[in-house]
């Protein structure tokens, strides 16, 4: 069967409600951000990113992003703090991006969509036995979602950017070890978060959502070599450049935003 949705005319975010219901649920993700309306909440303490012995697996295309993935059987790399009642474990990172020149983050500030977006997918180990358990639990996950914006370029997306050749294809997944994400956070760790969702099927109602207030730069030309990648495979006749991989922002439905500082 493989995957029944993507972000085409025929398969797009607005029917993936035929497959999956909850996409008219009351805590979908991604959402615009008013920042005025977010309220500061002093409790909010800082999030902590403890990666430094973290442990990067490979890099692949899966048809839908750019994912690479960790190594998770213990708490060596964790996301702490702010929201968070527990430690969640790092399980992969992955993007979603425009076209040449356009909009492609996910969430949006007050209207304004940035060119990408980076998650860092952290699943709740303390109360669940696996990730994909965690992954239907209100509680289950978090997710770490970081602005890109074009600029200078990034100096050390290019170890990931250098690499996406290898997985051009859907399907295609090569080594890629000892990559510490810490690189690609903001000097900032000032943050917004809202109880939410995956962006994508199966769409589970199980995401504390961090999103970073600094966006990072990259290049145009580091942003063009995302839009190498193809969402087909290498046996497909028909090849489809991958881009425009963002869910639009979702109804607010009554969920509060906060904000840390
Ligand atoms: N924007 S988002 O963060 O919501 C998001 C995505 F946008 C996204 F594209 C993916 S994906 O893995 O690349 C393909 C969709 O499954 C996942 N991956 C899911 C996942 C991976 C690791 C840990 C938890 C969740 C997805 O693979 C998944 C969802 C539910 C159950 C099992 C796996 C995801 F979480
Ligand atoms: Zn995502």
């Amino acid at each position: 069967t493989g995957h029944d949705w993507g972000y085409g005319v025929e398969d797009g975010p607005s029917l993936w409600h035929q497959n999956y219901p909850i996409a008219k649920g009351s805590r979908q993700s991604p959402i615009d951000i008013l920042p005025q309306t977010a309220s500061h909440d002093p409790s909010l303490g800082p999030i902590a990113l403890k990666y430094d012995q973290c442990t990067s697996i490979n890099i692949a295309n899966n048809g839908h992003s750019v994912v690479v993935e960790f190594e998770d059987s213990d708490d060596r790399s964790v996301i702490q703090g702010g929201p968070l009642d527990n430690p969640y474990r790092l399980k992969q990172f992955h993007f979603h991006w425009g076209g040449k020149g356009c909009r492609g983050s996910e969430h949006t500030v007050e209207g304004h969509s940035y060119a990408s977006e980076l998650h860092l997918v952290h699943w709740n180990a303390v109360k669940y036995e696996t990730f994909g358990e965690a992954a239907t639990a209100p509680d289950g996950l978090a997710v770490l979602g970081i602005f890109l914006e074009t600029g200078d370029d990034h100096r050390w997306l290019h170890t990931i950017t250098d690499a996406l050749y290898m997985v051009k294809f859907k399907g295609s997944v090569t080594n890629f070890k000892s990559f510490n994400p810490k690189c690609l956070l903001p000097s900032s760790l000032h943050y917004w978060t809202y109880l939410g969702s995956l962006t994508t099927p199966p769409l589970h109602e199980s995401v504390t959502w961090i999103v970073l207030k600094e966006p990072i730069a990259v290049s145009e030309k580091q942003m063009s070599k995302f839009r190498m990648l193809l969402f087909t495979g290498e046996e497909e006749d028909q090849r489809m450049r991958m881009e425009n991989n963002f869910r639009p922002p979702q109804p607010l439905k009554g969920r509060k935003v906060r904000s840390s500082n």
